[in-house]
């Protein structure tokens, strides 16, 4: 007799990932496809003009991205032929102005679209850049964020009062110390009920809940208090995109997004499962981080219509200006190597992924210098995306699906017409398949980016929790904890207490090497004034 069926209760499906959008962009002309600026059609020529960024930011508010990454170095592209004349002639990335300043004029015409700014720390005090970013959130009612970047050009050292940059792995210690202060300013100088405008008492801001963060480090000393009163988010989203291990190791630490760049599906899935391990070896969950993939979309109404532009595009693409930017991200002067000589890694003092996208990120494909040079020059170091609106869906999702990537940081071609196809082409037929954002409507109060992302809360908290931190006690021990909610020791009442109390959960002594995060290693009780 056969046993009785048992009625079973379907294991619940999860709702598939929606597909997330972010548009790559700088205050230049060209950016990622190195030759377009000379087609007809391409406006970036136009990038000192403010309706060009008025126009941008509200075509990406209709398509519903999730913000504007605004890229930056303080540096010329001299690497290739050791001057600035290939950079200068083909625009590689200068002229170039501010994107700081980018962000109120577009934030002005936007009620939703947030804002990846890129902000070098190496050659800034944290006092000064806490302010910056502090201003930008408020203006931007909470939808700051900053890709933390230390550079790779030794042209900016140079001009920046350093005979060369610092080695590779020595900007990412000096990155831990920086973010150390910037928290500390950030999240526990003021507490949220410190500005009290009480115009009857005459008092502003009550002095008790006001502290110095006195940060003493290896490289900074900041007694503070911070400059300005608690911004919506407090710290501003933090995007971050390096993969060498150092970088990863950096990103598990601290970043909320990440962009990766890379040719092939082997080599994004690569550093998407790192970037997720390296979320959990600093104790986050590694869904915690939202991972962004570079591509380049070509589309139109037709699929024949679509390979027409892109053969278009092609056309434009030019090799000599795609080996000045190889060159200055990789360090490698690829004017002294043929285009048939094959890419092999090396470390350089640059940054490391790029020349390892092409090279040891992939063992199964060699790389030529030509290839290379070609590949770039649509769309940098991403895939190209080609097809209708529905063949451009299914390649974006197939992506992901393999990949593990939460979405996709776009390049454009042409401004602004790359990013006006895919807002009026391919929102739309994702948005069909449900797998893309709502249109937000008028009752859509505005959100923080961090509440945008990730669906709850404005600050730090709702990614951070789960990660250990080292607290230097006042006795002058140190403590390592699992932060349970980043809200007990950030701001509020309860940050008073919270060194002693709250924060102090799960302590790991096994963890506590000198390589622990450091995020709050406040020797001074939260609840003393400022002096
Ligand atoms: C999509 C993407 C965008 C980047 N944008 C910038 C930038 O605007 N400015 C900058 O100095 N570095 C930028 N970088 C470089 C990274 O900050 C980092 O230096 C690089 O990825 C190498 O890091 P790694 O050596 O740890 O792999 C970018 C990298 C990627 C992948």
């Amino acid at each position: 007799m056969s046993a009785p069926i048992q009625a079973t209760t379907p294991a619940p499906i999860a709702p598939a990932k929606i597909v997330r959008f972010n548009a790559f962009a700088m205050n230049t002309v060209g950016h990622q496809s190195p030759g377009l600026w000379t087609h007809e059609r391409d406006q970036s020529h136009r990038y000192t003009d403010p309706d060009y960024w008025l126009d941008l930011a509200r075509l990406l508010e209709r398509g519903g991205f999730d913000s504007v990454f605004l890229a930056d170095v303080l540096g010329v592209y001299d690497v290739h032929g050791g001057s600035p004349d290939a950079a200068l002639r083909h625009a590689i990335q200068v002229p170039l102005n501010d994107p700081l300043v980018l962000v109120p004029l577009m934030a002005s015409v936007t009620r939703h679209l947030g804002f990846g700014v890129t902000c070098a720390l190496t050659y800034e005090q944290p006092y000064s850049f806490a302010r910056r970013m502090s201003t930008l959130d408020h203006l931007t009612r909470g939808r700051i964020g900053w890709n933390i970047v230390t550079g790779y050009l030794d042209s900016a050292a140079r001009n920046l009062g350093q005979p060369a940059q610092l080695a590779h792995d020595e900007r990412y210690d000096l990155a831990d110390e920086y973010l150390d202060v910037v928290y500390k300013l950030w999240e526990l100088s003021w507490e949220d009920g410190a500005v009290r405008r009480d115009k009857s008492a005459g008092v502003f801001t009550d002095p008790a809940k006001v502290h110095p963060i006195r940060h003493q480090g290896e490289h900074y000393r900041v007694p503070g208090p911070h400059l300005c009163e608690p911004s919506p988010q407090r710290t501003p989203v933090l995007f971050q995109a390096g993969t060498s291990s150092r970088g990863r190791a950096f990103a598990g630490r601290h970043a909320e997004c990440i962009f990766v760049s890379g040719p092939s599906v082997a080599v994004v899935k690569g550093y998407v499962d790192g970037l997720r391990g390296a979320a959990r070896e600093a104790g986050r969950s590694p869904d915690d981080v939202l991972i962004y993939g570079q591509a380049l979309i070509v589309t139109a109404p037709t699929r024949e219509e679509a390979l027409a532009k892109h053969e278009d595009l092609k056309r434009h693409v030019d090799i000599d200006a795609a080996l000045t930017l190889l060159s200055g991200w990789t360090g490698v002067d690829f004017s002294r190597h043929p285009l048939d000589a094959t890419i092999d890694y090396l470390d350089t003092q640059a940054g490391r992924s790029a020349l390892a996208s092409f090279s040891s990120a992939d063992p199964t494909r060699r790389w030529t210098v030509g290839e290379a040079a070609a590949f770039i020059g649509l769309g940098g170091r991403g895939p190209v995306f080609i097809g209708d609106p529905a063949e451009i869906a299914d390649q974006l999702i197939a992506w992901l699906d393999a990949t593990g990537l939460d979405g996709f940081n776009l390049t454009y071609a042409l401004a602004h017409e790359t990013f006006r196809d895919v807002v009026d082409l391919v929102v739309p037929e994702l948005r069909r398949r449900g797998r893309y954002r709502e249109a937000a409507t008028a009752d859509d109060g505005p959100r923080t980016l961090r509440h945008r992302l990730f669906g709850e809360g404005d600050g730090l908290k709702a990614t951070h929790a789960g990660r250990r931190v080292t607290l230097s006690t006042p006795d002058g021990g140190a403590e390592v904890v699992t932060v349970a909610a980043l809200s007990t020791v950030a701001g509020g009442a309860a940050a008073s207490t919270a060194v002693e109390t709250a924060v102090l959960l799960d302590p790991d002594p096994a963890s506590a090497s000198p390589s622990s995060p450091t995020l709050f290693s406040l020797s001074i009780p939260l609840t003393e004034p400022v002096a």
